[in-house]
């Protein structure tokens, strides 16, 4: 790196003179000082004869001189040898312990990484006597359990007191490794588990495991090995006294040079990666004792040493970046708007049914999507349309769609629409409602966490069934039929349907449209697309799970067979063929995404010249302050936008409820402001139990969530929170203003998130908070988007003096709220526990 650069990177002073690894040698196990000879063998017996440089280097670092009197902070490139590093120093110094307990933790990502690493530990650990448990997701957790603590022995006939049982529940492990969340479990339900004893953290992956969504593990765990006494587990009170009684680890604070302020025996950490973050806010999370740095080289990346990279582009890809049809678009903002009384062809119930929507002209977008569908283009060719946020993308499929399917005679699924959330599957499902059933068409929704049975009676007509006759139940099942003419679904739930639903047929499907494409080709939607395909290929294979109950008779009244095509066109393609049509307001170009949908000659609609384009409208303004001013920050822009609609984004549900909860404490910001969040957020409620209060998990917080958003849509609410859960497609009317509190990461989230504002042609106001840091970074973002109009907007100086006298009891409030928030939690996952233990002691006495 060149020295301009390197200075320009804020680095923490101790990461400023590092241990250089590649300075150390390989040293044979045999001359290794202070290895137990038992830990040779076991190496030896997998096959390695010396240390790799960073195993030395760590080596010298704890058993070593070093005599693990530091945090240790490991940067070594892929492959070096990083596990065995931590491993091998935290087995020697387990290996003359004498009490089995839990002493060392290694934390890693995921649970493959944590089985690698468990496999490593159990090469060596059991040499000398130790043992390793794993804590990782996707496994039984009540087998987890057995293995990591040990029960007491029960001799019969003998009468134990219940409670002398529970004891004596102790520690199988001396070392476990865990994923977070996982870890978290254990630590809130599992009777016995306690990191009390902990001496050795590892951190693994730190990089990784330092992003946001797995970050409370850290302060949890960091919380549990600080405590002495203090009433920090959940079965502290039932468990410390009695079963570590005998064993008991008490920090207690330094005065020695070193270790004042801090507890004592400490915590040593070891935290690893080959590209380890140097993000000073990020590494103060793992409250590092005196770290010391070791790294290879001078760079910060490094590559291992033997690795030789090659480019591999196949001849055409390197001049194809781009799709050819992608490179000759229909260019939308050459359309004009087009009054509903002279559109031509559109059926006269459908332009009354505009008219009442408030609409009386149709939007340049839906012009050019109405002159390819319904006009001379005639659904000749599959649709790709790229239009900004706001610009009418929904109309402008639903119309020609309705259009079309208006002069059907006979009922039946025609029609399906795809897209990545029920939030906008509803908001998708209304535009149809309006303008649907003003030409006989009904349209169903297929959404995630709703009735399913519900559902399928909304979406399958099963037959009448008179009293007094007598039916034969085949027939009945027979004449079960769509009750819809279009769909709109979200991709779980119209799998479970394909799956699982009677009468369920995509036979008769001509037109699929696949809403904010980019999204839904992403790897954790990717299977229904195929299903949806396969099934609308078929022809009279047996591709339906009921098919051969149900195709023959169902349908022999209506039938659609798929022939292949010999015409210009059609050659080796199926006809009558599903029309497609994929949308976006920042569509994918990636040839082998847009391959998935075997697209029909698709003809590519895209509004002016630039990929990233942001709606007409809209003004974006930054504000730059510290970070720790940025909730006066904010609070003075809520009080200079005076009570209009906004919404703030903040990168995480955790963000968005600590914001939403510090927003609040400020009384004088007369607005009202609640969070809102796609996840389903756990409320705690608390009730009156039997002389002690209750807490309970509100089970349908997603209620809650929809009620939010009522309220934001009606007024009632002026500033919602939210993360980026709602960035995508949400419309809201009357949005004059979106705040990103935090940074949005990609252009894509700025651009979803911006035209949340400034729709259907209104006026809208971005604003954007940034540290000093992140100037740089966020004007390169919008460089994208050609935005290069994004001045800072003012705020002045007295305002955010003025808000500093209450700044410091917000921050207190803030803290205890979170704090009460945190113990609830473990009580609840006390009680929940507890009641399951009983419901397995109701179930054995049965
Ligand atoms: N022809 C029209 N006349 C007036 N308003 C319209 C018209 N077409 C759409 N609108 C309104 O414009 C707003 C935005 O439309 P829509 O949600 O379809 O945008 P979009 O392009 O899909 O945006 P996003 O990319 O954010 O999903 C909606 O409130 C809609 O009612």
């Amino acid at each position: 790196m060149d020295e301009q650069k390197l200075k320009s990177v804020p680095v923490l002073p101790w990461m400023r003179s590092p241990v250089d690894v590649s300075l150390f040698e390989e040293c044979p196990l045999d001359i290794l000082p202070c290895i137990d000879t038992r830990l040779i063998v076991a190496l030896k017996n997998m096959g390695m004869s010396s240390l790799f440089p960073v195993q030395v280097a760590v080596w010298q670092e704890t058993i070593g001189p070093g005599a693990f009197e530091r945090d240790l902070c490991i940067n070594s490139p892929t492959g070096s040898g990083k596990t065995l590093a931590y491993a091998l120093p935290i087995v020697q110094m387990l290996s003359t312990r004498a009490v089995k307990c839990l002493r060392a933790l290694v934390v890693l990502p995921t649970r493959d990484l944590a089985f690698q690493v468990k496999a490593v530990f159990d090469a060596i650990a059991p040499a000398v006597g130790l043992s390793v448990g794993l804590a990782v997701g996707q496994s039984s957790i009540a087998d987890e359990i057995s293995e990591l603590i040990k029960r007491p022995k029960i001799e019969a006939g003998i009468c134990y007191d219940p409670e002398d049982i529970m004891l004596e529940l102790e520690s199988s492990v001396d070392i476990l490794v865990a994923t977070p969340g996982r870890l978290i479990d254990h630590i809130n339900t599992t009777k016995g588990f306690t990191l009390e004893h902990l001496c050795y953290l590892v951190v693994d992956e730190t990089d990784r495991l330092l992003r946001e969504a797995y970050q409370s593990w850290l302060p949890t765990v960091l919380q549990l090995t600080r405590s002495t006494d203090e009433d920090v587990y959940p079965y502290a009170s039932h468990f410390l006294p009695s079963t570590f009684n005998s064993l008991r680890t008490i920090r207690r604070f330094g005065v020695e040079r070193g270790f004042k302020g801090k507890r004592f025996p400490r915590l040593v950490k070891m935290v690893l990666s080959a590209t380890l973050t140097q993000d000073p806010s990020k590494l103060a999370q793992l409250d590092l004792h005196h770290p010391l740095f070791l790294t290879t080289g001078k760079r910060r990346y490094q590559l291992p040493e033997k690795l030789e990279s090659y480019k591999l582009l196949r001849m055409d890809e390197q001049k194809l970046k781009v799709l050819p049809w992608m490179r000759s678009p229909v260019d939308v903002s050459l359309f004009e708007e087009c009054p509903l009384d002279i559109l031509p062809c559109i059926d006269t119930r459908l332009i009354v049914a505009l008219k009442n929507m408030g609409m009386s002209s149709l939007f340049p977008v839906q012009v050019a999507v109405w002159q390819e569908t319904i006009g001379p283009g005639a659904f000749e060719r599959d649709l790709c349309i790229n239009s900004p946020t706001g610009s009418g993308k929904t109309l402008a499929y639903a119309l020609p769609i309705v259009q079309m399917l208006s002069t059907r005679a006979v009922k039946c699924l025609r029609a399906l629409v795809v897209l990545p959330t029920r939030d906008l599957a509803f908001q998708v499902k209304a535009v149809f409602d309006a303008i649907a059933p003003a030409v006989g068409l009904s349209v169903g929704l297929a959404v995630g966490q709703s009735s399913i049975a519900d559902e399928i009676s909304e979406l399958i007509k099963r037959p009448k069934i008179e009293a007094g006759i007598c039916y034969d139940p085949e027939d009945i099942m027979l004449e079960l039929e769509s009750s819809v003419d279009i769909l709109v679904a979200t991709p779980g739930r119209l799998i479970d349907h394909i799956n699982t639903t009677k009468g369920f047929t995509l036979e008769h499907l001509c037109y699929l449209v696949v809403d904010e494409t980019d999204r839904l080709l992403r790897e954790a939607y990717q299977s229904w697309l195929p299903t949806v395909l396969q099934l609308t290929r078929s022809t009279d294979e047996d591709v339906y799970p009921y098919a051969s109950h149900f195709l023959p008779s169902t349908f022999n009244s209506l039938r659609t067979i798929r022939r292949f095509g010999v015409e210009r066109g059609f050659k080796g393609k199926r006809f009558p063929r599903l029309v497609k049509m994929v949308l976006s307001a920042t569509l994918t170009q990636d040839p082998s995404k847009l391959a998935q949908l075997d697209l029909h000659h698709p003809l590519f609609l895209t509004t002016g010249k630039r990929r990233y384009q942001l709606p007409e409208k809209l003004e974006s303004y930054k504000l730059i302050c510290e970070s720790r001013l940025k909730p006066l920050y904010l609070v003075a822009l809520l009080q200079n936008l005076g009570g209009e609609k906004c919404i703030v984004f903040t990168s995480s549900v955790e963000a968005t409820h600590r914001l939403c909860t510090l927003l609040n404490f400020f009384a004088d910001l007369q607005i009202k402001i609640k969070e809102f969040s796609g996840l389903q957020r756990q409320s705690i409620i608390s009730s009156q139990g039997k002389g002690e209060k209750v807490y309970m998990i509100a089970a349908n917080k997603d209620k809650n969530a929809g009620n939010t958003m009522k309220q934001f849509r009606e007024g009632e609410i002026q500033v919602l929170v939210s993360s980026d859960a709602m960035t995508r497609g949400m419309d809201v009317e009357g949005v004059r203003n979106v705040i990103n509190y935090d940074m949005p990461p990609y252009i894509k989230t700025f651009i979803h998130r911006a035209g949340r504002t400034a729709r259907a042609g209104h006026t809208g106001r971005c604003f954007t908070l940034l540290h000093q840091d992140e100037v740089r970074r966020f004007k390169k973002l919008l460089q994208k988007a050609d935005d290069k109009t994004c001045p800072v907007y003012p705020i002045p100086s007295n305002s955010i003096e003025s808000l500093h006298p209450i700044y410091a009891s917000v921050l207190e409030k803030l803290k205890e709220t979170v704090e009460l928030e945190t113990s609830r939690k473990r009580k609840i996952g006390f009680r929940s526990s507890k009641s399951r233990k009983g419901n397995e002691t109701n179930h054995s006495k049965e």
